[in-house]
């Protein structure tokens, strides 16, 4: 049964402001965000005990599996004061889920926008990672509240003094104003609750004024179309409105207006520092992007809310279907989740090596790993993807600027400088681990930015990377250099000029399109001769020497060779009888069309497959801490 919300002085429309309290929670992942949320829900009674289900709030099916959250969600709790001087106070929780990953950064950042306090919540056996500080730095630069939360304190090896003193060292204040809790048992949650109504403050926003609401959240819904979540900052916006984006100037008629609690709820309007959701049957999520604002066409305000950004992929690869007769299907399935994804870019292109696929561009590696999963599983097609590669800006010596989001579209003629992404990275490990983790940052082209102890044993370093360095293993070695224990977190930061060069590799004289990549001048040798000797192990050998090279422009730095071999399949057939020649030749034939040919050279297709496949699976890694 949905739940009936109350039809009085806390119905959406006419909340006063002062009763609302927006917030959000900030944690690193697993570290308990969606069990406490999911633990709100039922304390609140917004959820049937009965009903409940393991992380409400996180719908889709990847999402269930990995146990992470990739879009944020608001949900609107009724809550009152249980115990001390403001017992009885009744008040609306909306309460912001924000996804947790450094790929999705953009959408917790707007998600706070949307919030005047957040939970800083803190699993008591493990400690801050590096995600709590780089969300905690998000929420402080949106001037929010902080209330500083131990979770899972059910645990045996739960540490909640230790952790208590390291948040209060961290944001200031006593050790003794952690809130510890349990999301799996329940324990402290009505007293954080409390909490919330008390410590966090109310919106402002001017009531009289035309109409500002900013969109934190967009989802493509396969029966209602788009359904745009947004915060009313000023103003009212009701049912019969039409709507205004106010970065597009775009119009559209509002066919529903609600909010969610835990299902949608339709209602009348929503009026200042109210949370809710739009229905404006647009079928494509672009037309109601994150962070943009909401106006009414009618009465429009003059100028937006600040923050907007047009979602910017940081990553490319090529996503190439196993089976070339896939093709449109893959290309139908992009179009589909382009719906949902408004920072998913695709283009077709073809390589020599993989035939016809789409150069597809993402908000980092966790983005690219979720939507080929996607891909795979709801879609049903078997892909490829190739290496990923940054996004490169080139300046020729004439002084034209390349944007180069494929290796093949690097300038040939003389170039001026390159220009690459750079990052700026927090790791947090133990002491003992500091040399090896500022080892691997060094071999990474990393720069030292500053170094603290957040604790006696441990320690929080900042540097500045390029993000093509970050995006190959660089996770998995933190982990394995940490024994496990280090996290990472980054954020764009800029571009930076560097000596890149591009390789090639040439397969009997012929470049392999697939391979061709942009590295650091000093790492070229190493890419070539581990490519090279990669592709000697996978291809077959042929009737004919064939040299692997690989080569920057017209310079060779490495070779290896494939040795000849003839094979004669009618070698084991002296003299006998015709009929079974032809048939070993036909047999021979059949095995041929599996073959790509490079020059004159004869590939199977897994060979591409297989040396391009093992350079990926890191952000599968890169998913979870
Ligand atoms: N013992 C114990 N386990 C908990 C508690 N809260 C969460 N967990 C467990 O910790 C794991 C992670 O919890 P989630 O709620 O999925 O964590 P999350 O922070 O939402 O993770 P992301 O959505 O990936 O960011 C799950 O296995 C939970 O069952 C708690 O209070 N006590």
């Amino acid at each position: 049964m949905p739940p009936t919300l109350d039809p009085g002085a806390n119905a959406p429309g006419a909340t006063d402001p002062a009763r609302i309290r927006n917030f959000g929670i900030i944690a690193h992942i697993d570290h308990g965000k969606s069990t406490l949320a999911d633990r709100m829900l039922q304390l609140t009674g917004v959820v049937d005990p009965r009903q409940m289900r393991a992380q409400y709030l996180d719908r889709m099916d990847i999402e269930r599996e990995r146990g992470i959250t990739i879009k944020s969600q608001a949900v609107r709790m009724p809550w009152t004061i249980r115990e001390g001087d403001r017992a009885g106070e009744a008040a609306v929780l909306n309460m912001i889920d924000t996804p947790g990953h450094v790929d999705f950064t953009y959408e917790v950042s707007r998600s706070l926008a949307a919030c005047e306090g957040a939970i800083l919540l803190v699993d008591a056996a493990q400690g801050i990672e590096a995600q709590t500080l780089a969300n905690l730095y998000l929420a402080l630069e949106n001037d929010l509240r902080i209330i500083p939360v131990l979770n899972k304190i059910d645990l045996p090896a739960a540490q909640p003094e230790k952790y208590a003193e390291e948040l209060a060292h961290l944001i200031g204040g006593d050790p003794a104003d952690c809130i510890r809790v349990s999301g799996k048992t329940g324990e402290g949650v009505p007293y954080l609750l409390d909490e919330i109504v008390r410590q966090f403050v109310p919106p402002t926003g001017e009531a009289d004024s035309p109409a500002r609401a900013m969109i934190f959240d967009s989802v493509y819904d396969v029966y209602r179309g788009v359904v745009t979540y947004v915060r009313v900052v000023d103003g009212r916006i009701s049912a019969r409105d039409r709507i205004k984006m106010m970065s597009t100037g775009a119009v559209h008629e509002l066919l529903e207006i609600g909010v969610i609690s835990p299902e949608m709820v339709k209602a009348e309007a929503l009026g200042v520092g109210e949370v809710g959701y739009l229905i404006t049957g647009v079928k494509d999520v672009r037309q109601s992007r994150v962070g943009d604002t909401v106006t009414i066409n009618g009465n429009p305000a003059k100028e937006a809310l600040g923050g907007y950004k047009d979602p910017k992929p940081m990553v490319y690869s090529g996503l190439y279907p196993i089976d070339g007769s896939d093709y449109p299907n893959l290309r139908e399935a992009l179009d589909k989740l382009k719906l949902n994804d408004a920072a998913l870019d695709y283009e077709p292109e073809t390589s020599g090596a993989l035939g016809f696929g789409f150069r597809c561009g993402f908000l980092g590696l966790l983005h690219l790993e979720i939507i080929r999963e996607r891909l795979e599983r709801e879609y049903n097609l078997d892909l490829i993807s190739t290496a990923p590669n940054v996004v490169y800006r080139a300046i020729t010596e004439d002084g034209q600027e390349i944007v180069v989001t494929n290796p093949s579209e690097y300038p040939t003629g003389k170039i001026a400088e390159v220009y690459e992404p750079v990052v700026r990275a927090t790791v947090l490990t133990p002491n003992d681990y500091v040399g090896a983790v500022m080892e691997l940052c060094q071999g990474r082209r990393g720069n030292l930015l500053g170094m603290d102890y957040l604790s006696a044993d441990r320690v929080e370093l900042r540097y500045t990377l390029p993000l093509a360095e970050i995006i190959f293993d660089f996770f998995d070695q933190l982990k394995s250099r940490t024994k496990g224990y280090a996290s990472l977190d980054y954020e764009p930061s800029g571009e930076q000029a560097s000596d890149l060069v591009k390789v090639d590799i040439l397969l009997h004289g012929e470049p392999v399109d697939a391979f061709s990549a942009i590295v650091h001048k000093d790492k070229a040798y190493n890419y070539g001769t581990s490519i090279a000797a990669k592709l000697r192990n996978l291809i077959p050998r042929q009737q004919f020497e064939v040299p692997i090279q690989a080569a920057i422009g017209s310079r060779v730095i490495a070779r290896e060779t494939i040795r000849a071999i003839r094979k004669d399949v009618l070698a084991k057939c002296y003299g006998g009888d015709i009929s079974r020649k032809r048939k070993l030749l036909e047999k021979q034939k059949e095995g041929k069309k599996r073959m790509k040919m490079v020059g004159r050279v004869e590939v199977p297709q897994e060979a591409f497959i297989a040396a391009l496949s093992s350079d990926s699976g890191d952000a599968k890694a890169a998913g979870k801490k």
